[in-house]
């Protein structure tokens, strides 16, 4: 079997799903790379992949064995850094996927780190607390060979500070001494940074105010559509709403909730996390046609939650001027191409939601001098690094005719190309 294309034998990973989209994305870039295209194939290749059984003991007694997955996709720049997650879907592709976009996003943000990612396959929604943990700390152990020197973690879709904490202990009770740097994302009690958990949404929030006005849309008059209502929608679309926008749709897991006045977002998100989800908000119209979402009647779109949502199929019923990734890789490369065809554009993650690891090199930095940031000052960081990320990508987007994306991965892949050059091969 060949093993051209990042077509990986030994995983029998085929070029599809999420890990496709990301191989189609550079091959997109590749001919903007020059002289460095030549180490291409460096990008298309996972670093380190591991695979781990996660067995515990249940509340019951028994045993159940879950799959995890750690992928550092690229050190040349520094350790690989990402974010852990918890979802039933987690495969090991996702996962290669996910750690690729981190070294492109770590890149084009000029952070010190390669990118890498982890992952178990379960729902942590039908598991005890008792049990999640049991699990964090199992898997903690079982990827404690790539921990700190290969892989910094952090929070992503499912996991949260509490899991950042379990990971942390065990890691310092493994090594024998107490590690703040091994993970960020922790609890502020316990070395994390202040404005970690809303980094990710506040970036959002900041790229979403500077694509707006390059279109001459008013945030403060807008209405916006937000796909994922957890850490990086919630706080987004809480941080819109603060500023005048009116967020007219959110979509979860279970439900899709319409009001063309405006949702009252900061009642959403207490009801939302009281009952786990949107479903039944009473002020506000639901909808079981769950692609509805796509077609409301908003002039800002920010998709938060998985992979692959905005497809060949509904990417023409989308009627947002703007598009702003918050969740890694929504948009497919076909969507992708139909949305430039009319019009829409798109800020793509790896500039989008970095606003979270661009905290977490902050609190990793902080954690190493034992030197903490006040609110003010991390805001007024990420907002600088956000702004800049944007500002560069943007024009070399409008110097060379080209997508926001490709110009992310111009700069992020020709940080990482440069890298490996200089470094060199072992003879
Ligand atoms: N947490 C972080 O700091 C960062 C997260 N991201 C990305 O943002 C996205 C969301 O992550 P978080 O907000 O942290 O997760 P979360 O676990 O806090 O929230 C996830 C949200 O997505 C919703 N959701 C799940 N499946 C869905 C589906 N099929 N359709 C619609 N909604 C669905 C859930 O109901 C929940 O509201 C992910 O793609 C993640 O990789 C990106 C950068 C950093
Ligand atoms: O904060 C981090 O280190 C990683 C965040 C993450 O997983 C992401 O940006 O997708």
């Amino acid at each position: 079997m060949s093993i051209e294309q990042g077509n990986l034998s030994y995983l029998n990973t085929p070029a599809v799903g999420p890990w496709g989209d990301y191989l189609k994305q550079i091959d997109r870039v590749a001919p903007y790379l020059g002289s460095l295209s030549r180490w291409i194939e460096t990008l298309k290749r996972p670093k380190r992949v591991m695979m781990v059984d996660v067995p515990i003991k249940r509340d019951d007694g028994t045993i159940t064995h879950f799959e995890g997955f750690s992928v550092v996709h690229n050190n040349s720049r520094g350790p690989g850094k990402g974010g852990i997650r918890y979802h039933p879907d987690v495969s090991m592709p996702e996962v290669m996927a996910l750690s690729a976009w981190m070294t492109i996003k770590n890149a084009a943000l000029n952070l010190p780190f390669g990118g890498a990612k982890g992952g178990i396959r379960f729902n942590p929604g039908e598991y005890s607390t008792g049990e999640v943990e049991r699990i964090t700390r199992r898997y903690t152990s079982e990827v404690n060979i790539v921990l700190g020197e290969q892989w910094i973690p952090a929070p992503d879709l499912g996991t949260s500070a509490r899991e950042m904490a379990w990971l942390m202990d065990t890691f310092s009770m493994n090594r024998g001494h107490t590690d703040y740097a091994v993970v960020t994302g922790k609890p502020v009690s316990l070395g994390g940074s202040l404005g970690r958990q809303e980094g990710t949404g506040r970036g959002v929030y900041v790229v979403t105010c500077e694509a707006a006005a390059k279109l001459g849309i008013d945030v403060s008059q807008a209405k916006v559509a937000v796909q994922g209502f957890g850490n990086v929608g919630g706080i987004a679309a809480k941080l819109l709403h603060e500023h005048g926008a009116k967020i007219v749709a959110v979509q979860d897991h279970k439900a899709t909730v319409f009001n063309d006045k405006g949702l009252d977002i900061p009642t959403l998100i207490r009801y939302a996390s009281l009952n786990g989800s949107v479903a039944g908000f009473k002020e506000a119209s639901e909808t079981a046609d769950r692609g509805a979402f796509w077609g409301v009647d908003c002039d800002i779109m920010i998709p938060a939650a998985l992979e692959q949502q905005i497809t060949r199929e509904n990417a023409g019923s989308i009627r947002a001027q703007l598009v702003v990734e918050g969740a890694n890789g929504p948009t497919t490369p076909e969507a992708d191409d139909i949305l430039s065809d009319k019009g829409v554009l798109v800020v793509p993650d790896v500039i989008a939601n970095a606003g979270g690891v661009t905290v977490s090199y902050f609190e990793y930095s902080q954690a190493q001098q034992s030197y903490w940031l006040t609110d003010e000052e991390i805001g007024a960081r990420l907002t600088r690094s956000m702004r800049e990320a944007f500002g560069g990508v943007w024009a070399i987007s409008k110097e060379k005719g080209i997508s926001l994306r490709t110009a992310a991965f111009i700069v992020g892949c020709t940080r990482v190309l440069e890298a490996r050059d200089m470094r060199g091969l072992y003879p």
